[in-house]
């Protein structure tokens, strides 16, 4: 059994809770991360936390630890539960409030840290590949609610997911509502086209991930020309290459969207190689836990 940490205390993950009140839960009025440690190092710990400290902001919800005190937090929790290879979800709320949405009737806001276990797809899928579908909703406006802030409303996400697996796929892209490509349920994507990696700027509609940026990264480092760019499900489907990004997936290949075949149906030598280069960098780029 693991402990959780809920606003300062460490709790057995079994009788881990949150008031019924709380406006995390109530509204989804709230934030998260999902990281990751590879064998006692949390990846982009500092990354990671800078997001979420960019988000609070956003939302005017003032977290009640400093940025080096929630990196303690984070490590203590991945520490006291004596893990080495662990994902872990940090989560700020609103916090408790009345019934009401006003969230000036919420005196402080609430986090819980999770360190456990998650597998998201079977070795077998890195090797083969991912077929996904384009769902047929559409990325929520970022004039209504930005993308880059990763709120605890993921019904956008999590309609999309349902539509992918109800269509017997693992995963689905969503564009915005003009129609360009954003990103998947819980992923950036990524195009490879004669030689050239593209990725839509976050402006899209999407989130900017920690992973993006650091495939981005092993890009520019191995002399692989980089674009941020607009484009459309034409440009993915005749793609030599394309490939999803996030904490949980890390990369991960594409080899069919929509039923069209992208290059020759196999993971492609630059998305092989790029995976290759972060798996070395993630017990590299961190904070170490032990
Ligand atoms: C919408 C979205 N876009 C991109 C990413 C990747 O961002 P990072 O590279 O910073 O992790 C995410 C994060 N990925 C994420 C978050 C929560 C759950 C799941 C899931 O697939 O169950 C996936 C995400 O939720």
């Amino acid at each position: 059994m693991g402990l959780v940490y809920v606003n300062g205390e460490f709790v057995d993950s079994e009788r881990a809770s949150v008031s019924v009140f709380d406006h995390g839960y109530l509204y989804g009025d709230g934030i998260f991360e999902g990281i990751r440690a590879y064998d006692g190092v949390i990846f982009k710990l500092d990354e990671h936390l800078k997001r979420l400290y960019s988000m609070a902001k956003a939302l005017l919800i003032d977290i009640p630890l400093t940025m080096e005190e929630m990196k303690e937090k984070v490590v203590e929790t991945v520490r006291i539960n004596n893990l080495r290879d662990a994902y872990i979800r940090l989560v700020v709320s609103r916090g408790k409030g009345d019934l009401g949405l006003d969230p000036y009737k919420c005196p402080k806001p609430t986090v819980v840290i999770i360190a456990d276990k998650i597998t998201l797809y079977p070795e077998s899928m890195y090797q083969n590949g991912l077929k996904i579908i384009t769902s047929t909703y559409r990325r929520n406006s970022i004039q209504a609610l930005d993308p880059q802030i990763k709120s605890l409303n993921y019904l956008n996400n999590i309609l999309a997911k349902i539509e992918a697996v109800k269509a017997g796929y693992p995963e689905a892209l969503i564009l915005n509502q003009e129609g360009y490509v954003a990103e998947c349920t819980g992923d950036n994507i990524f195009i490879v086209s004669n030689g050239t990696l593209y990725s839509p700027p976050s402006a899209v509609g999407a989130l900017g991930g920690i992973t993006r940026a650091t495939v981005i990264d092993i890009a520019k480092q191995m002399g692989i020309p980089f674009e941020e760019k607009y484009f459309s499900l034409f440009n993915v489907y005749t793609a030599d290459e394309c490939f999803l990004t996030g904490t949980a997936a890390e990369a991960i290949p594409v080899v069919e969207v929509d039923h069209r075949v992208i290059g020759d149906g196999k993971p492609g030598p630059i998305t092989k190689k790029i995976i290759e280069e972060f798996r070395k960098l993630t017990t590299v780029l961190g904070t170490k836990v032990y």
